[in-house]
């Protein structure tokens, strides 16, 4: 048996900074981790994906770079270096990882499944490979994995997941991918501009369904122009074998078949709390396998919470990171709120999608429900000067703004960097909506 103050199941985005703090703070704590330290974001997520899309975007650059006046020859991507680099950045990030938590006294980091088996004397028990551990505080910060969706003669055919799609040695002739969300896109885009073919096959009325309809449109315009094949609204009636060998194709219910070398599955993620153990402490998950917690971060068992995407707060590297700062102030006596946040994201298509506040949906019930004077701005990229001159005119710029208070209620931005500047310096945001000089501003009838 192995005494600490706290342990921490799971060294995702928030559990390993906060491991940090404790000790820090002379605590005695267990990491454990069943992977490897840095979780998703840092192995098979954010690190990764925002690496290869530098190729993808090199790529797509030099096609295009007899437009700028420079002539480059033909373009060939050289998967393997591409897939190298991203590997050595993925591994760099994980080792400076380790090499800053290995050298922490008074962290005890073990690799293996933790799972909680129930308390002793007032304390949790969890048990990691080999060892017993146990402590008066558990913070869990598993994360998610994949979802696979139940469509026949999906699990008899091969399919990926994202980090089956990041393991391959060789690009895929033609890439086709079930789901229309965050992941899918960027792999989508990033895929394509390596050199595949890629179709998308999405069951919801539009891509990034949480976005204005405006938007989601533009976002598959551009997909869409750089030859990605888009079926929206669609439903799937089985996952056949492809065409050719080892391929794998989609049948649709209206008899279309879209058939392709690779299948990507991209339709959600699931939480890893199903083997935690929860049951043995009196935890319980919802029916989605999400363990719930007030806006302290503390689940319905005092002395465990639950940070990072297990606790649905969020579902982003930098809401799970936020997570451990408002848990790491309130073990100290603070008083932070995880409600205090504002929602803010963005999806690495390029040009990026970043959203924070409401939608344009949410401010029309304000509108029709409180009698809100709410004002929204919409601003073409194709109409903006900057993003002419870098022939990178994909995009808009939404803003809602409350009339009475002049404050920003929400804004979505699908926009090259250049043109974000130019954009926000003219829109004056410290100031009330007679002081903001953006064209096509209207109120929300
Ligand atoms: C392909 C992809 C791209 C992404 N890109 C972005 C992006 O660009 N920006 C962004 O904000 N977010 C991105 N995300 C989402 C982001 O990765 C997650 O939101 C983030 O990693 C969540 O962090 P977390 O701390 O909750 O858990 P995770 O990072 O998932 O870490 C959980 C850790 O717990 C470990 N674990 C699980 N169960 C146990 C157990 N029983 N015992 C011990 N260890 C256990 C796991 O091995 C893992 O290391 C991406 C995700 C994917 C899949
Ligand atoms: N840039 C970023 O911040 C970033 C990038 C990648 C991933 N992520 C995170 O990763 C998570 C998962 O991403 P994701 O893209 O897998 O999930 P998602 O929930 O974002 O999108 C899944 C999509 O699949 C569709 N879908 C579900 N079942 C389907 C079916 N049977 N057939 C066809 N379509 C189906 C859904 O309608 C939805 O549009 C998200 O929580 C996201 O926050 C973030």
């Amino acid at each position: 048996m192995m005494n600490f103050d706290t342990i921490v199941v799971g060294a995702g985005q928030a559990g390993p900074f906060l491991a940090a703090k404790l000790v820090n703070r002379g605590r005695k704590v267990a990491l454990v981790e069943a992977r490897d330290l840095g979780g998703t974001c840092v192995n098979r997520g954010c690190t990764p994906t925002k690496t290869l899309r530098k190729s993808a975007r090199v790529a797509y650059l030099a096609r295009r770079a007899a437009e700028f006046g420079v002539q480059v020859g033909p373009v060939k991507v050289d998967f393997a270096v591409a897939m190298q680099r991203m590997q050595d950045r993925v591994d760099q990030a994980r080792s400076g990882l380790e090499s800053w938590l290995g050298g922490l006294e008074g962290l005890r980091i073990i690799k293996a499944h933790g799972r909680l088996t129930g308390r002793d004397g007032g304390e949790f028990l969890v048990q990691a490979g080999e060892h017993i551990l146990r402590a008066p505080q558990i913070i869990l910060n598993t994360g998610t994995r994949s979802s696979v969706p139940t469509i026949p003669g999906l699990a008899e055919n091969p399919y990926l997941d994202s980090e089956g799609l990041l393991a391959l040695r060789e690009l895929p002739r033609k890439l086709v991918i079930i789901g229309g969300g965050y992941i899918s896109l960027e792999m989508a885009q990033i895929f394509r501009r390596l050199g595949s073919k890629v179709a998308i096959i999405e069951t919801g009325p539009r891509l990034t369904g949480r976005e204005d309809a405006d938007v989601s449109a533009a976002v598959t315009e551009m997909l869409q122009a750089e030859g990605i094949d888009v079926y929206i609204g669609v439903s799937i009636a089985a996952v056949k074998p492809g065409e050719t060998e080892g391929g794998t194709c989609v049948q649709l219910a209206d008899g279309r078949i879209i058939g392709g070398s690779h299948l990507l599955v991209a339709a959600g993620r699931v939480p890893n709390t199903d083997d935690l153990g929860l049951d043995s402490v009196g935890l319980r998950a919802n029916m989605r396998g999400y363990i719930a917690t007030n806006d302290r971060l503390e689940t319905d068992v005092p002395g465990i919470w639950a940070l990072g995407d297990i606790n649905q707060r969020g579902a982003f590297t930098h809401t799970s990171y936020h997570d451990h700062d408002v848990l790491a102030e309130n073990l100290a006596g603070g008083q932070r709120s995880a409600d205090a946040r504002n929602s803010i994201y963005a999806m690495f298509t390029d040009p990026p999608l970043a959203h924070v506040g409401l939608y344009e949906a949410d401010a029309k019930r304000l509108v029709e429900k409180e009698g809100r004077r709410i004002s929204q701005a919409v601003h073409a990229m194709k109409d903006v000067s900057r993003a002419k001159e870098e022939s990178e005119t994909v995009g808009v710029i939404k803003l809602l703004i409350d009339e009475d208070s002049g404050l920003f209620l929400g804004a979505t931005m699908l926009l090259i960097r250049q043109a974000l500047f130019v954009n926000l310096a003219r829109a004056e945001v410290s100031k009330p909506l007679d002081g903001l000089k953006l064209n096509g501003i209207g109120t929300l009838q």
